[in-house]
């Protein structure tokens, strides 16, 4: 197998700061404004030899909170989605999986394999070890000073593997910055490409700084794949050029590219035990769900401050089945529709972390404790918007320091208890 050479050529940004000024050339950035009311019909879902628990599907819980009838209007039953001119399209959750299936399947090749790890050393460069833990040394720090609660759940992983994770939190983290950082108003679609360009040249083994030069190490060492990294940039263009998601299968798919790509990313890295007896797919699914949770989450606590940059990430038609509208968002009034709508929001966020949940279990075990921190921390934040009564406009739900500090020994304890190897057949449903 041809094997990428890892060169570390002199740093062009060699500093803690997230600095992309490279990809910033251009101004601009097209907003589009979809207000359309689409609704899905339903279809049988074609039976597969596996299957996996779907939220989208799921009879018992669609999105909108209203009676059984109305609901089956609105939910996704199938891998095909049908809009009312009748124009026939592969559901976002059918896209997804067909992402997870694609990567569980690359990992257990590339384990097969066996080689990954062990050419690890022959790949670096002679002389550019020093250069490789400096850069890692950079990714530390700004995982440390911006996800300072994760950090400390990183320590409790193997060092390699913790260096990896903090290797993927820095690209995460500078991808994210590109269009919610202070340079956001300059990023425009050719900055995506010429970012694209660049993670392509990382998993080449031509990394372009030092925080590159961490991720490619990581890439070699680790069976990552590139698809969830360019799937995270795609949901950065989604974020450049539109600012409103018809119904929640739309929204699925770009929590999918911005949340659920981490959830992909960190699989290979943190390791499956091998004591598992769950299937890749299934973990992978799992992680999906974490990252879907989390996102979803992050939208109901920022609901105001999105408004306040012309943003509405909620499903429309699902606003409109409450009775809501745009409107009622950028008044930020707290009626009791509002509080109903969110109550639904809340509760299908709460599944995908029950759904996430089930996957902890299966991570080698030095990783399960930072996960089920992260889970439990992140799901806390739905406990204080109900606590704040549902008023997103003007508080923002936050978990107080005491809390995320009772978060790790909780999620040990948990982790020790609650959570051995689950049998193939309580993850995948038949
Ligand atoms: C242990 C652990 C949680 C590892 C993940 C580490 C990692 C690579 C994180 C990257 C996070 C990041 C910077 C993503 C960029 C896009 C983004 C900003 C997404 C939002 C995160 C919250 O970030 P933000 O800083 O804006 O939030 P606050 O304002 O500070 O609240 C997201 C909401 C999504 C993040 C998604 C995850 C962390 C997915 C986690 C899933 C796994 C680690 C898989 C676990 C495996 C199983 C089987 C459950």
């Amino acid at each position: 197998m041809a094997v990428p050479q890892l060169r570390v050529a002199v740093p062009a940004e060699f500093s803690t700061s997230l600095g992309f000024s490279d990809v910033v050339r251009e101004t601009g950035g097209r907003m589009l404004n979809t207000k359309h009311d689409c609704r899905f019909q339903q279809r049988r879902r074609k039976k597969k030899a596996w299957s996996l628990f779907s939220l989208l599907t799921n009879t018992n819980y669609s999105c909108a909170g209203l009676g059984p009838e109305k609901d089956l209007k609105l939910s996704v039953y199938s891998s095909l989605v049908v809009n009312p001119a009748g124009d026939v399209s592969i559901s976002s959750e059918q896209k997804v999986l067909d992402v997870v299936l694609k990567q569980a399947a690359l990992m257990e090749k590339q384990l097969r394999k066996k080689t990954v790890i062990e050419v690890k050393k022959d790949m670096v460069v002679p002389g550019t070890n020093y250069l490789l833990n400096e850069a890692y040394d950079r990714c530390r720090e700004v995982c440390a000073e911006y996800a300072k609660t994760f950090y400390l759940g990183t320590l409790l992983m193997t060092p390699e593997r913790r260096r990896a994770i903090w290797a993927i939190y820095v690209w995460c983290r500078r991808t994210d910055e590109l269009v919610d950082g202070p340079n956001a108003s300059h990023i425009t679609p050719s900055a995506l490409d010429r970012w694209q360009a660049r993670l392509e040249g990382v998993f080449a083994g031509r990394p372009y700084d030092m925080f590159d030069a961490a991720l490619s190490d990581t890439v070699m060492a680790f069976p990552v794949d590139i698809q969830p990294f360019k799937d995270m940039i795609e949901g950065m263009r989604m974020d450049l050029k539109k600012s409103r998601y018809k119904n929640f299968d739309e929204l699925y798919l770009y929590c999918y590219y911005v949340a659920g790509t981490v959830g992909l990313m960190s699989v290979p890295v943190m390791g499956i035990a091998p004591e598992s007896l769950a299937t890749t797919e299934s973990v992978y699914n799992a992680a999906l769900a974490l990252g879907i949770a989390n996102q979803l989450t992050n939208i109901l606590r920022d609901v105001g401050e999105d408004a306040r940059r012309g943003r509405v990430y909620l499903p429309q038609d699902e606003l409109a089945m409450a009775g809501l509208s745009d409107e009622d968002i950028f008044s930020g009034k707290v009626s009791d529709r509002w509080r109903n709508f969110m109550m639904n929001q809340i509760k299908r966020a709460r599944m995908f972390f029950q759904e996430a949940e089930k996957g902890v279990a299966e991570l080698n075990q030095a990783s399960k404790w930072p996960v089920l921190a992260s889970l439990l921390l992140y799901r806390q934040i739905l406990d204080e918007i109900e606590a704040n009564d549902y008023d997103c406009f003007t508080k923002r739900a936050y978990v107080s320091k005491a809390k995320k500090l009772m978060a790790l020994p909780l999620a040990y304890g948990r982790t020790l208890i609650n959570h051995p190897p689950r049998k193939k057949t309580e993850l995948v449903k038949p």
